[in-house]
């Protein structure tokens, strides 16, 4: 596999060197349009999970969702420079191509008709009854950003999207770039995907909220924002870590230490609903952080980065003292440096249904 080192952002040149994959892999725009515009013939519906690769179960279950809801299923591998800082860790992001084309390979999603037993089977794959992922889509860098492409916003040039007041809270607070590139580069990944449904992860709850807004503000169609998807956090069935492609930068020691995070998070959801305060119940959970960073000291650097309450509507920090607040949901998020590994997680609090599939 090639780096394109001209480009300086680490990006393998997959269209010179694609591993061998049952699944069709559409390196090009054109030749995906073509697979697409079939598709719409047919009336199939198109489900959209868009990754940066080094795929783990947090992912396939959001393929699986949308394989359970769609009749093709398309997943998108593409490392976006943009939404890294030039300080952050575009050139050690994990890129393990072949391992994801292989574990998709291995889905296999069973269809209802097919376990009714009836002969109607509303199958991507014939009349088997089983879907399976429809085509990888691994765009270039070159093709995804046209006019050029630069981590620092002050070099961009072309064309860049914002989600104005709501990229500066919780994440965007710390990478202030961040939701710009994301938006930038899901509004692209949704033009030339065209996808029914799309499938994003809690992990992330302010950019599948973000992108939310963004489908709205954009009057997008495909996928509307109801039709963009937001899957509850896969972790660990061990220990409940969120399951995240940065893990395996952790060492042994950082591993053990890592499921902190949510555990602090789950105290100050305790705190919380036990009808303390704001302030009480975030400090509840940074206690927690500080007293278990104590013990591994010497072994394992962490650094609290934030935790915080907001309003899942206008990402508001919830006021301090409040407790009015209780039954409008919340999202009770934080990050924590863990050696030189940025976790991150969150609980919504209050959930009335509307945030979560
Ligand atoms: N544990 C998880 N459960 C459910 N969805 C997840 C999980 N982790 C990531 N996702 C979702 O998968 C999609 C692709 O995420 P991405 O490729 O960045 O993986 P990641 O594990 O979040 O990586 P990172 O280490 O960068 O956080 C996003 O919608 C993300 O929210
Ligand atoms: C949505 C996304 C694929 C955009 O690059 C990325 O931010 C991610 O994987 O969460
Ligand atoms: N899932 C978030 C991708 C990132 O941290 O860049």
């Amino acid at each position: 596999m090639s780096t394109a080192t001209g480009t300086g952002l680490y990006a393998p040149d997959y269209r010179t060197d694609l591993p061998d994959s049952p699944i069709p892999i559409f390196t090009t725009v054109a030749s995906y349009r073509e697979w697409r515009r079939k598709a719409a013939e047919e009336r199939k519906t198109v489900g959209f999970v868009p990754t940066m690769g080094a795929l783990h179960d947090g992912h396939l279950s959001l393929v699986n969702h949308s394989l359970a809801n769609n009749d093709l299923t398309v997943v998108s591998i593409f490392v976006n420079p943009t939404q890294f800082a030039p300080h952050e860790d575009l050139s050690t992001y994990p890129r393990t191509l072949p391992r994801d084309l292989e574990l998709l390979s291995a889905l296999s999603y069973m269809s209802e008709a097919r376990v009714n037993g009836t002969s109607t089977a509303a199958s991507a794959r014939g009349s088997s009854g089983y879907r399976t992922p429809s085509a990888v889509f691994l765009p270039s860098v070159q093709e995804m950003y046209p006019s050029g492409v630069s981590q620092q916003v002050a070099a961009q040039r072309g064309t860049f999207i914002e989600v104005k007041g709501y990229d500066e809270q919780m994440e965007g607070k710390s990478r202030p770039t961040f939701f710009r590139g994301v938006a930038t580069v899901v509004t692209k990944l949704f033009n030339a995907v065209e996808p029914t449904n799309a499938y994003f992860g809690q992990k992330d709850i302010q950019q599948g909220l973000l992108l939310r807004r963004l489908a709205r503000d954009l009057l997008l169609s495909h996928p509307d924002s109801e039709h963009l998807h937001i899957m509850p956090t896969a972790r660990d069935p061990v220990d409940e870590l969120a399951l995240s492609s940065r893990n395996v930068n952790l060492s042994p020691a950082e591993r053990h230490f890592a499921p902190t995070l949510y555990a602090a998070l789950k105290a100050a959801r305790d705190s919380w609903e036990g009808g303390k305060s704001k302030d009480d119940s975030v400090k509840t959970a940074v206690q927690l952080i500080h007293e278990r960073s104590q013990e591994v000291s010497g072994k394992v650097d962490v650094a609290l980065d934030y935790v915080d309450m907001n309003d899942v509507e206008t990402f508001d920090v919830v006021d301090g003292e409040a407790t009015s607040t209780v039954g409008k949901p919340i999202i009770l998020s934080g990050a924590i440096w863990v050696g030189r590994t940025r976790l991150i997680d969150n609980i919504i609090l209050g959930d009335d249904g509307t945030i979560l599939d």
